[in-house]
């Protein structure tokens, strides 16, 4: 099933005479299940589409539609309402709130507005064992190392269990062994929750994780890749592609993260 469908988009910042097209008619689809992985040079147009598809923005021209729910002509009440209980956001600083504990923070999604779930222990059970935060529920977030309040901020990104968990560049802030723990758990969220993710990243390891990379140039679809053998051989595909993108320069070094 079809969970995204991104349809001739574009958006334009600026007027007449400072006019930036962001977006250039893209079009793409994500099935329900997918781990994808959004690439491109600098400027591309990633974060411009991350901002489209969780509601912070509207495009100039074209549709989105998220397991059928046409983005584009929403209420701002009903994206507020669409973004808190079909979206989950994992950013690359944390945005946790320090005077919370962990679990505070983590049904915060939960607890904000009204009425709260009658299962919300068992949803903080779940997503605290998934992600490896049981023993660290009553802690506060500074009392956490880089990669747990990261842990921390997936939790809480998926106890609503959204249709789609939007990732901005998650790893950015953490040391490779975090990210490389963090990325695991993304993937074990992908399979053991059936949660459909779309991850911005510039980092080749990063995307090595994912299913599937779409990659976009000058805000257009370039080419995508699709992981069919082991993450070394996805990884490479995807140093390869990044080099078509940036006309011919093969970046060097392996995996050696991994
Ligand atoms: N608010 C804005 N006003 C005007 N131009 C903008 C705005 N936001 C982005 N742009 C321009 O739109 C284009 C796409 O930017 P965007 O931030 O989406 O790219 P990106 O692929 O995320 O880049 P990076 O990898 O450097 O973060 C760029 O040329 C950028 O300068």
């Amino acid at each position: 099933m079809r969970i995204v469908n991104v349809d001739h988009l574009s958006k334009t910042y600026g007027h007449r005479f400072n006019r930036v097209v962001a977006l250039n008619d893209l079009s793409f689809g994500i099935d329900a299940g997918e781990f994808v992985g959004v690439m491109g040079p600098s400027g591309a147009g990633k974060s411009t589409l991350l901002n489209l598809l969780a509601t912070f923005d509207q495009p100039t021209t074209g549709g989105i539609w998220i397991d059928r729910v046409d983005l584009t002509t929403m209420s701002a009440a009903d994206s507020a309402r669409f973004r808190r209980e079909d979206l989950g956001f994992i950013f690359q600083g944390f945005d946790l709130l320090n005077d919370l504990t962990v679990s505070a923070n983590i049904t915060m999604p939960l607890t904000f507005v009204p009425p709260v779930p009658t299962d919300l222990d068992a949803r903080l059970q779940t997503v605290s064992e998934l992600l490896g935060l049981t023993q660290l529920l009553t802690r506060f977030p500074l009392q956490l190392s880089q990669g747990q309040r990261q842990r921390v901020a997936a939790a809480r990104a998926i106890i609503t269990k959204p249709k789609l968990l939007l990732a901005d560049e998650p790893t950015g802030s953490l040391d490779s062994l975090a990210a490389t723990e963090l990325l695991q758990y993304l993937a074990k969220i992908n399979l053991e929750t059936d949660v459909t993710i779309m991850m911005v990243t510039h980092d080749a390891f990063t995307a090595s994780f994912c299913n599937r990379i779409i990659f976009i140039r000058d805000g257009a679809y370039f080419a995508e890749v699709t992981r069919q053998g082991s993450r070394q051989e996805f990884f490479n595909h995807i140093i390869d592609m990044e080099a078509t993108i940036n006309g011919g320069r093969r970046r060097r070094g392996g995996m050696d993260q991994a």
